[in-house]
């Protein structure tokens, strides 16, 4: 049976309008199409400037492409997010699509267990069905213990990665966007991250992500897609 087909890119561009330039164009992306099924973790490589980063956010409708087409499968029937409405694109962020960057959005005076349960709450689940789930994460990615009631920001770069993956995994989404988030990773931890997005995989996740770490690649990458930089206009 061939996996679903769970996002099409369909003849992709951004561009940025330098407003500091006198409103010259910086071409970043042309002309790209690119499909991802579930099961499969694409990585995208290529060098710094590539337009990786610029990407993830033009699926995650951070940005509006240029031009082009954004369809993803979502409750079973496609939309195309460069046209989709700020409420149908929450309704695909809450339910279908998970983001995960580098950087743990600290909320002042939450604990890290509440910030990681903040998703399964949001499913309906009973706060402490919500917890319990929240301290097995952060068991499973090495957060000590002595950490999980307290806010992060006070947290190594490590730690607070390791919050943030815990909360980008904790409910299962169909299709996982991941932006660098093992950057500050040590081994270990990163064998962690490999065998929760293996386990995402196996229960039908889509992965599309940016690993600049080797062996990471190595591990989680069903295919690479290489991307290059465009000159300027
Ligand atoms: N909001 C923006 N406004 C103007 N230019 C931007 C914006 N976002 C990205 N760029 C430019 O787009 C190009 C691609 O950036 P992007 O961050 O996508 O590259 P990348 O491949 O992810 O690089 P890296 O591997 O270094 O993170 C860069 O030249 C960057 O300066």
């Amino acid at each position: 049976m061939t996996a679903a087909l769970m996002l099409e890119l369909r003849d992709l561009s951004k561009s940025f309008e330098l407003h500091h330039q006198h409103g010259a164009r910086l071409n970043v992306l042309r002309g790209l199409d690119l499909r991802l099924h579930a099961g499969e973790c694409v990585v995208l490589s290529g060098a710094s400037g590539a337009g990786k980063s610029t990407l993830l956010r033009v699926i995650y409708a951070n940005y509006r492409p240029s031009f082009g087409a954004v369809h993803v499968r979502h409750d079973g029937r496609w939309l195309d997010l460069a046209k989709a409405s700020p409420h149908e694109v929450l309704d695909v962020r809450r339910r279908t699509l998970g983001y995960v960057s580098q950087f743990l959005r600290v909320i002042p005076r939450v604990p890290a267990v509440d910030i990681v349960a903040e998703p399964v709450l949001q499913t309906g689940a009973s706060p402490q069905l919500a917890r319990q789930r929240a301290s097995e994460m952060l068991h499973r990615l090495n957060v000590p213990e002595r950490l999980w009631s307290l806010p992060p920001g006070t947290f190594s770069g490590g730690e607070q990665q390791r919050v943030n993956i815990a909360r980008g995994l904790i409910v299962p989404r169909p299709i996982l966007l991941l932006d660098e988030p093992t950057a500050s990773l040590d081994a270990n931890n990163r064998a962690v991250v490999a065998e929760l997005l293996t386990e995402a995989r196996a229960a039908g996740s889509a992965v599309l992500g940016i690993f600049h770490d080797e062996d990471m690649r190595d591990q989680i990458a069903t295919r690479l897609f290489p991307m290059q930089a465009l000159e300027a206009a």
